[in-house]
């Protein structure tokens, strides 16, 4: 189904991370060097957005500190508005660690953004869309306050990636919570790998079972497919086949090409395409979001001539 173009900017809110990842050969016990760089669901999903042209603006919080304004750098140069990037004067920015393993370690407990409660007025001036994950939710309770407001905040729709992090809470917890979140948005992004940790379903009809009032439901299942569900409507569309590097940010490439494409008019089908298309160049690399798609990708994903065949 095509839309009209959505008018506005799209808000993202949530917590910006610095991710420290070791060399490959080492791992993190025998390192002696650290690769540096910015990350967290929601800083990826805006410079995404960016990246493809539609106007996109930050909210959360960072320490005063060098990683703080680094987070701030990276999301001005990708032409993300980072005014409302709020500096604590006392607590630090959150870490995180990658283990070539395939494990995380957060540093993030009493970080700047585990106290992010409310936004300025000022922060919603112009904004057509609001984008939240379950991250957040799982940091602090005002945090969970505050990404439930957002996702029925009036004039404004929204969007909510589940982003289950079993390393910030037990599924028994998160379950009942995150469904009640992702009920509340228009646009919910589930993979079906934390749906059956979360709820124990294993197919995508079964999610929307669960979210039936909700206006489209996007299902990722890695490499297999990513469904779109929308009314009585469902569309599947394939991955590009990618060899993985790094999957850490797929998802919220995944979800920025998709939004950005639904607002700009796409069909669910070019949608889909978009969000693999996005996800497939993060995937490709070691950071937690990629490089702006080429026009003649971009080419590829609007109009799916020559793209790949279910496997
Ligand atoms: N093995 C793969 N081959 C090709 N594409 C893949 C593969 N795995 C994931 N993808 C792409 O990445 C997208 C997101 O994958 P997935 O749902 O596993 O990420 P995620 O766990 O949500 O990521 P994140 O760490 O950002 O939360 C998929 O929809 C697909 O486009
Ligand atoms: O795991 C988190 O909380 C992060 O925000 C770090 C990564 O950037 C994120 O997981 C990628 O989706």
């Amino acid at each position: 189904m095509i839309t009209a173009p959505a008018p506005g900017t799209v808000l993202c809110v949530g917590e910006p991370l610095i991710a420290l990842t070791p060399p490959a050969a080492t791992g993190l016990r025998d390192a002696e060097t650290l690769s540096v760089a910015v990350g967290g669901a929601e800083v990826n999903v805006a410079v995404g957005l960016a990246h493809l042209g539609v106007p996109s603006r930050f909210a959360g919080r960072v320490g005063d500190d060098p990683f703080g304004r680094r987070v701030s750098a990276v999301l001005t140069a990708a032409g993300v508005d980072a005014r409302f990037l709020e500096v604590d004067p006392d607590r630090p920015t959150g870490l995180y660690l990658k283990d070539p393993a395939g494990a995380v370690r957060y540093y993030r407990k009493d970080s700047a953004a585990s106290v992010l409660a409310r936004l300025p007025d000022a922060a919603r001036d112009g904004v057509g869309h609001i984008h939240v994950t379950g991250i957040t939710a799982a940091l602090s309770p005002p945090c969970r306050d505050l990404v439930t407001e957002l996702l029925s905040a009036p004039g404004a729709t929204a969007s909510f990636d589940l982003n289950y992090r079993p390393a910030l809470w037990h599924p028994a917890d998160a379950g009942p919570i995150l469904l009640a979140l992702a009920e509340r948005a228009d646009i919910v992004l589930a993979g079906l790998d934390e749906a059956a940790l979360l709820w124990d379903v294993h197919e995508p009809a079964d999610i929307r079972a669960l979210l039936p009032g909700v206006t489209e439901l996007i299902v990722k299942d890695g490499p297999r497919r990513a469904s779109a569900f929308r009314g009585a409507d469902r569309v599947d569309v394939p991955p590009l086949p990618t060899a993985v590097v790094e999957p850490i940010g797929a998802g919220d490439a995944f979800a920025a090409g998709y939004l950005a494409a639904r607002r700009g008019g796409a069909s669910l089908a070019a949608a889909l395409r978009t969000g693999h298309l996005l996800a497939a160049i993060v995937i490709g690399g070691h950071t937690d979001h990629g490089r702006a798609p080429t026009a003649r990708e971009l080419d590829l994903a609007r109009t799916g001539a020559g793209w790949p065949a279910a496997r």
